[in-house]
């Protein structure tokens, strides 16, 4: 028997960025996290310490920056030229670029009765919540594989939520309800087909992403939910049935469990009006959504963890 090299990866991770776009007085920020991850013929470095093919982590840390000089656009077209780049040397052979978008809202965006025209001010912000935007972009020998998505949407509704019907053993105490908070955390990666990006024109992802969100933040709240499960499903479905050109899309969403708070010792009723916010332990919920007929697993999705 003799030990052998498997699988490898080697990059710089959370690469933070932030690009100011001072074009006009009215600044626009873009504030980013990017992991670059390089796969190929790096046996030579493993095995003996030869990095005469090691692109350093330094050096793509620094490519992120450089290619910042000239604008970032969307993440996924940022990963795109970094991938492109990278996959120029010949001991490049795939790899993994990733992005982390955190929101900033202009600071008065949100006051009541702004004036007309421009909200906001121009060059002050404030981080908004824990939400990110995603972008992956995978290589392999099979071409470029875009992803995107985004993390921790943190949503509630406060009825037109039931969970009842389900089986009941020696061990179950939760009482089925016919009326109850719903909340969760959307985390969410969709995988464009090719025919996304090989469209006349340039690719909007900024576009295709809000799209995405809205439906998917609409679908949560107008659906009368029978379980989480029901919701997760109806979500990616609606994403699926509006855009030939996302081949499928995976959620996780924890249940963030609310419970009613028995008020009775202090004779007080309790209709639907006190809960108890528990933070853990909490149901967790994933589902991929695919078409039917569609192949076996694509090979993006084993680089991805902690997901279905
Ligand atoms: O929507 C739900 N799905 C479940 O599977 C489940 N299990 C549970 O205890 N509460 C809930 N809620």
């Amino acid at each position: 028997m003799s030990i052998v090299l498997g699988p490898n990866q080697y990059g710089k991770a959370e690469v933070r960025l932030v690009r100011v776009d001072r074009g006009t007085p009215r600044h626009r920020i873009t504030d980013l996290s990017i992991t670059s991850q390089l796969r190929g013929d790096f046996r030579a470095t493993h095995e003996s310490g030869d990095n005469t093919g090691v692109i350093a982590t330094d050096t793509q840390k620094n490519t992120v920056y450089a290619f910042a000089r000239n604008g970032v656009g969307s993440p996924e077209t940022l990963l795109l030229r970094l991938a492109r780049h990278f996959l120029a040397e010949p001991q490049v052979t795939g790899g993994r670029w990733r992005a982390e978008q955190y929101g900033w809202e202009r600071i008065g965006a949100d006051a009541a009765g702004g004036a007309p025209g421009a909200v906001g001010h121009d060059h002050s912000f404030v981080r908004g919540a824990a939400e990110r935007r995603t972008a992956l972009v995978h290589a392999d020998d099979a071409g470029l594989t875009v992803l995107a998505g985004l993390r921790d949407v943190t949503v509630l509704k406060s009825t037109g939520s039931e969970f009842s019907g389900f089986p009941r053993d020696r061990y179950t105490t939760l009482p089925e309800t016919d009326d109850r908070i719903l909340a969760t955390d959307v985390t969410a990666w969709w995988r464009y087909a090719p025919s996304f990006a090989d469209a006349a024109g340039p690719t909007d992802y900024d576009e295709r992403f809000a799209a995405v969100r809205a439906l998917l933040l609409t679908t949560f709240a107008e659906l009368h939910s029978l379980a989480l499960q029901q919701t997760v499903f109806a979500m990616g479905r609606a994403v699926l049935e509006a855009f030939g050109d996302i081949a499928e899309i995976r959620l996780s969403c924890p249940n963030n469990h609310h419970f009613l708070v028995d008020l009775e010792p202090f004779g007080l009723d309790n209709p639907g009006e006190v809960f108890f916010a528990a933070d853990r332990p909490y149901g967790l919920i994933e589902a991929a959504v695919q078409r039917s007929g569609d192949g076996p697993e694509h090979a993006v999705w084993s680089t991805i963890g902690g997901f279905v």
